[in-house]
């Protein structure tokens, strides 16, 4: 057994699907949202909601870091380190134009992960080899309303993260869903993040049921 196992980095190299959802707004209940897709077999889960205030953002992470609990899954913060800690997360995701990882690293210590996004060859070599950073992802393998004015490098850079050949984990983002993920693992890649394919899914437990089988049926 690796010294990893069950630790949260053991997790996280183990995870294949990893969702980021808004809060749901007055869609039902977010609580039983998570619940579903959680048991669905999401591995990571991300509050990524713009708009919100800091107070109204921890507030829901409580919301998410319970759901977590009871499933034994990762949850992620986007963007602010200080609210990761705030929230004792276990994940922070960093953009490019974000907050720099060293910096995060000072506020949030070793033990939360860190998360880093790239769009190019360039910054996905970066962020396989930069101290700090535990994952990373790459895209937008298709354009996407969920990133609007985001540029899709495609598939092809999923082709050539995977020939990096780093045991860093990594997963593929943007416009990902149960019809074309088969492309994405055919690019290589092991791990995917997905936004709508789960949220505007008439059954989302399902449709991360439908995605978490396919991705370990790829192993
Ligand atoms: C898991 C994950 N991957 C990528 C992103 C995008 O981060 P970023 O480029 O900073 O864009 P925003 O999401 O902050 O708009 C993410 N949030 N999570
Ligand atoms: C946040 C983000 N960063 C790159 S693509 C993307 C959104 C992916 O959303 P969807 O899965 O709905 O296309
Ligand atoms: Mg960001």
């Amino acid at each position: 057994m690796s010294d990893t196992a069950g630790t949260a980095r053991g997790r996280l190299a183990d995870a294949r699907l990893y969702l980021c959802t808004d809060a749901r707004g007055r869609q039902g209940d977010l609580a039983e949202f998570l619940d579903a897709v959680l048991a669905g077999g999401v591995d990571i889960v991300q509050l990524r909601d713009k708009g919100l205030e800091a107070a109204e953002e921890l507030a829901l992470l409580e919301v998410f870091a319970d759901a977590c609990a009871r499933h034994g899954k990762l949850l992620a913060v986007n963007d602010r380190a200080d609210v990761a800690h705030a929230a004792r997360a276990d994940v922070l995701h960093l953009g490019q134009g974000d907050l720099p990882v060293p910096a995060a690293r000072a506020i949030l210590g070793d033990d939360v992960l860190i998360g880093r996004s790239t769009h190019a060859e360039a910054e996905a070599a970066a962020a396989a080899v930069q101290d700090g950073v535990d994952y990373f992802c790459t895209g937008p393998c298709w354009p996407t309303p969920t990133k609007p004015g985001r540029p899709a490098p495609g598939l092809d850079l999923v082709r050539y993260t995977a020939g990096l050949g780093t045991d860093r984990p990594w997963f593929a983002i943007g416009g990902i869903d149960l019809a074309n993920l088969d492309q994405v693992l055919d690019a290589g890649a092991r791990g995917v993040v997905v936004v709508r394919a789960i949220t505007e899914a008439d059954d989302p437990g399902a449709a991360a049921a439908d995605l978490a089988k396919r991705l370990r049926e790829a192993r």
